[in-house]
């Protein structure tokens, strides 16, 4: 679904456009199924709504007898208003919605269901938070990050309708992962409540035992028509084909190409499975990009050509050539977001409008710097995801703390986060309440042990030593004198994490604090940044205005006059751990979805230099320049 942020939302520009061929062929489509397979920018859209017109006012069908399924609320809203405006402002009682929204529905109306019945998100993870902490053989860093992970999980097993028995978890040990699910659907089934992905699961189960209900179900809605047909995952597809029969008046429209939620469940593959299934089907390719100009759209589909598993697409471009691609190679994320400030300025100054530019990047990590620079140059910009703040990290905290005691605040929290980061086998018992007595108490309690004092007038020596020093220099000492970078390896081997994924987050702190003088001053701006950090997540007046930032996920659906794609290296997009986990074809996806967000104009930046070691520009920008 495509949102314009100068205005218009589509509507009033879809009254005025006529039909391509090809467009007109899938909104005339008569009876059975169809495929419309179409790319980016090829207003998949105005062809539903159209069609729906169409189905009233031509086919004579009642609108009660449409479904139509949306990938999000928000798409399903904008559709309603669409296809209200195309109809002189009749509202019609299509039912429209998710496949969530829909399916609640059908269950709510077979087992009287209400809003008492549903575990609300914030309840999934109060409770798989209490079940994490009761697994004792389970060590995490990140909880927060690891709930994340887990929850999805348990969707995924539920949406794909695997075998618990048999699963294995991508995240901790299969039985750990087993126990928390079992665990979960135990407490859950006592509450007498149902999640979101149940509601798939059950309105299943549902068809499949009752084939009287089914049967009303498929009498009431003749016409099914689904938007974004490329994210649909097993159990949703396994439902909707059982509703549209046995008239399978099943109408998909989807972009193979911008399938990039894998990693929830979404399977790309079922659009083959389509074909397969109904082999009756009418095929249609919507190939006329109206969004971008030629030169995007070339360069996008050199990238997206490189993946194996796709429906072969020969797209083709209403609007001119336009200005050629540019891709920035920068130092480094400071350069990088020096680059971005000073061409977000002159894009401005061209006349297009703030709201107009997005820049877009693959983890919220990878802005950091970025965000940094507008807080600090008070650039407006507005996010519409939650960025986690990288002081709130624990070694941030662990610096922090050290560096309160640097600078003479010595408090029994600070001193008891880091007395053993790295390890100095000081005991909490020695450590007393009096702050202005706290060594010495210490040194007190080890009287009799010479090595222990010996540890512990180091330490306070080094503290010292951090107090006069700049920033960087400050996480250095403390790195490599002090012995931080020790305790972290240690920290990793513990808790069966990758060392490299922790002094990523260290040398990201370190490499932030380069422009600062003082601690003081590097505290300053600490509280400065998490402050307007927290202000953005409050979605107001002036918090929802200006340049927008975000993830490349975030970005399906939209459309800019102005892209900038920051950060495309190795490592970065394709983003490594996704490598792992979705494979490459789907990252590469996931770029392509990025780029065909631009309508005028798309600059992509790498850099050479993170965190202070050398990377690779991503091998999607290469794949730009081959045969060049
Ligand atoms: N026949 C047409 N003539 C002119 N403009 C059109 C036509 N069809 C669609 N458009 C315009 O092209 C742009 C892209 O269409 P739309 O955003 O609906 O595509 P989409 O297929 O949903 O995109 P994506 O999948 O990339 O999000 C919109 O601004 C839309 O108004």
């Amino acid at each position: 679904m495509p949102v314009s942020y100068n205005g218009a939302t589509g509507t009033q520009k879809a009254r005025r456009t006529s039909l391509s061929q090809a467009q007109k062929s899938a909104v005339l489509h008569g009876k059975g199924p169809c495929l419309v397979l179409a790319g980016p920018g090829s207003g998949k859209t105005m062809t539903i709504v159209n069609r729906i017109k169409y189905l009233i006012e031509e086919l004579h069908v009642r609108p009660e007898e449409i479904l139509v399924i949306t990938f999000t609320k928000y798409a399903a809203t904008e559709m309603k208003l669409r296809l209200q405006s195309s109809m002189e402002g009749k509202k019609l009682p299509v039912t429209m919605g998710t496949f969530h929204g829909i399916y609640y529905g059908i269950l709510k109306w077979a087992y009287r269901f209400g809003p008492e019945n549903i575990l609300s998100e914030e309840e999934k993870y109060k409770l798989v938070r209490q079940i994490v902490n009761h697994q004792d053989e389970l060590e995490i860093m990140d909880e927060e990050d690891f709930l994340k992970d887990v929850i999805t999980e348990i969707g995924v097993v539920k949406n794909n309708r695997n075998q618990i028995d048999t699963y294995e978890s991508k995240r901790c040990r299969p039985d750990i992962f087993r126990n928390i699910y079992q665990e979960y659907e135990r407490e859950r089934k006592q509450l007498r409540k149902i999640d979101f992905d149940d509601m798939l699961v059950l309105c299943y189960q549902l068809f499949t035992s009752r084939p009287d209900l089914l049967k009303l179900w498929q009498e009431k809605f003749q016409y099914i028509l689904i938007d974004e047909f490329q994210d649909i995952n097993q159990v949703q597809y396994d439902v909707i084909k059982m509703l549209a029969a046995p008239q399978n008046n099943l109408f998909a429209v989807g972009d193979d190409d911008q399938s990039i939620y894998g990693f929830r469940g979404a399977d790309a593959k079922l659009m083959f499975q389509f074909q397969k299934d109904y082999p009756e089907a009418k095929q249609i390719l919507l190939d006329i990009n109206y969004r971008s100009t030629a030169n995007i759209v070339k360069n996008a589909l050199k990238v997206i050509e490189h993946n194996e598993v796709r429906f072969d697409k020969a797209i083709k471009t209403k609007k001119k050539a336009g200005k050629s691609l540019h891709v920035q190679e920068v130092r480094d994320s400071e350069e990088e977001s020096r680059y971005i400030a000073e061409e977000i300025a002159s894009r401005i100054a061209e006349g297009v409008l703030a709201e107009q530019i997005a820049v877009l990047y693959r983890v919220h990590t990878d802005a950091r710097a970025l965000v940094e620079k507008l807080i600090d140059s008070k650039i407006p910009f507005q996010m519409k995801e939650h960025m986690p703040n990288l002081y709130q990290h624990f070694i941030a905290k662990d610096i922090q703390a050290y560096f309160r005691i640097a600078l003479g605040k010595l408090t029994r929290a600070d001193f008891l986060q880091i007395m053993n980061r790295p390890k100095r086998y000081i005991s909490r018992d020695s450590v007393s309440g009096k702050e202005k007595s706290l060594y010495d108490d210490v040194r007190k309690f080890y009287k009799d042990k010479a090595w222990m004092i010996d540890r512990i007038d180091q330490m306070e020596w080094d503290i010292k030593m951090l107090g006069k020093m700049a920033p960087y220099a400050a996480i250095q000492y403390l790195r490599k004198r002090i012995g931080y970078d020790e305790f972290l390896r240690e920290y990793a081997t513990q808790h069966q994490m990758q060392k490299s994924d922790l002094f990523d987050v260290l040398s990201e702190i370190e490499e932030a604090a380069k422009p600062y003088e003082t601690l003081q001053e590097w505290f300053t701006h600490i509280e400065e940044y998490s402050i307007a950090l927290k202000m953005k997540e409050q979605k107001s007046g002036e918090n929802r205005r200006g340049i927008h930032l975000m993830t490349m996920h975030a970005s399906k659906g939209l459309e800019f006059d102005t892209v900038y794609l920051i950060h495309t290296n190795e490592g970065c997009i394709p983003y490594k751990r996704a490598l792992e986990e979705n494979g490459l074809e789907e990252e590469r996806r996931l770029f392509y979805v990025a780029m065909t967000r631009a309508k005028e104009v798309l600059k992509i930046s790498y850099v050479k230099n993170k965190n202070g070691k050398e990377i690779s520009p991503s091998r999607f920008v290469e794949e730009l320049f081959e045969g060049v």
